[in-house]
């Protein structure tokens, strides 16, 4: 077949993988990976051990993570690899951090939303987003933690009440690509990170792709519905981890790029804005020094995708509610 979707996800790609083990970018950053010992976790933090840019890999979790930051201290790359062990030795794994990446929580099992992960997660990613609030304020957070939607409005309302908050650190990551045949596509994916609140805007792929109606609806959904397709096909045993490592992983590179002074970095990510109704929406951001730089926005957009965008609104909304009412209300 010509068109495919990679199994979703985030697919690339040679550059990002060149980039990270051999740049000659001058930033010894700090990253800390809270749930360093999950699905997602371990391996997100063997490729950032592999990455120049960073002098020191810390390691949190509530399981495990001395061993994990051991086995890893045994490849012979620059970063420094610490563990730490339970909410005890969570300030010193946050302190001083540059970038805070938190795939800490519950993945889903087959027939449940992401919204059914909101009641064990909210709670793991108040209790991680008040520790870099309080520990390393200024550090960019980049939540994987489902439900994205809600994660991220609920960070926001803790750093809100520690008196730190800056909209442009905190990123829900919620990349997915596309990539058509043996040429990458690059598919911008606003909105949400949950069902009808993902909207691919395949009009914007680059380089162009064309379709009937018929084949742009039958891909949208499909990748709207990318992520449950993992979570059947693992059956019980959780979610995407490697290709979200990998996700995880360019992502996290990306903006040590832009913490370094590169210039011209885009990623799509789940972020406070005003673009639509939705206090929190995915867009195209440039990256900078600070984190986000400026939002680019949606562009020019066809009808269709126009209303995909509306059909989100009532559901990513509630989403979002639901997370600062979690913090406000709690
Ligand atoms: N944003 C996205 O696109 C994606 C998000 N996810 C989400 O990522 C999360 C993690 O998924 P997996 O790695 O597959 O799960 P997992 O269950 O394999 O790993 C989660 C890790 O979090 C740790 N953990 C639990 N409570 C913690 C706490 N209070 N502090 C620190 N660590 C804690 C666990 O000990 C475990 O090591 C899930 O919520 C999943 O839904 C998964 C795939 C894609
Ligand atoms: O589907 C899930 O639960 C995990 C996730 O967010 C994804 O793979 O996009």
């Amino acid at each position: 077949m010509l068109f495919r979707i990679v199994s979703t996800r985030l697919i690339q790609n040679a550059k990002f993988i060149s980039r990270s083990f051999s740049s000659t970018t001058k930033l010894n950053a700090k990253v800390t990976v809270c749930g360093a010992s999950g699905g997602i976790g371990q391996p997100l933090s063997l490729l950032l051990k592999l990455n120049s840019r960073i002098s020191h890999l810390a390691l949190y979790d509530i399981v495990h993570s001395p061993g994990i930051a051991a086995d890893l201290s045994h490849i012979s790359t620059k970063a420094m690899v610490t563990g730490h062990l339970g909410p005890d030795q969570l300030r010193a794994a946050i302190e001083g951090s540059d970038v805070v990446v938190i795939p800490a929580g519950v993945p889903r099992k087959p027939g449940m939303t992401r919204d059914d992960l909101f009641n064990t997660n909210a709670t793991i990613v108040r209790d991680l987003a008040d520790a870099v609030a309080q520990y390393s304020p200024k550090a960019i957070i980049c939540i994987i933690s489902n439900p994205v939607n809600s994660t991220v409005p609920i960070a926001s309302e803790v750093f809100k009440k520690r008196g730190t908050y800056d909209p442009n650190r905190i990123f829900g990551v919620s990349t997915l690509d596309v990539e058509l045949d043996v040429n990458q596509v690059n598919c911008p994916v606003v909105g949400g990170h949950s069902g009808v609140t993902i909207v691919p805007l395949i009009s914007q792929c680059t380089p162009p792709v064309s379709f009937p109606q018929e084949d742009r609806d039958k891909l949208t959904k499909r990748i709207q519905n990318a992520g449950t397709e993992v979570v059947e096909a693992k059956a019980g045993a959780g979610s995407a981890t490697l290709s979200m490592a990998f996700a995880g992983a360019r992502f996290t590179d990306s903006m040590l790029q832009a913490l370094a002074g590169e210039e011209g970095i885009v990623e799509c990510a789940f972020v406070r804005s005003d673009e639509t109704e939705a206090k929190y929406f995915s867009t195209p951001l440039l990256l900078g020094k600070n984190g986000l730089d400026k939002n680019l926005g949606l562009g020019k957009i066809l009808d269709y995708e126009l209303n995909l965008i509306k059909a989100a609104m009532p559901e990513l909304k509630k989403n979002i509610q639901k997370g600062e009412d979690f913090i406000l209300k709690g």
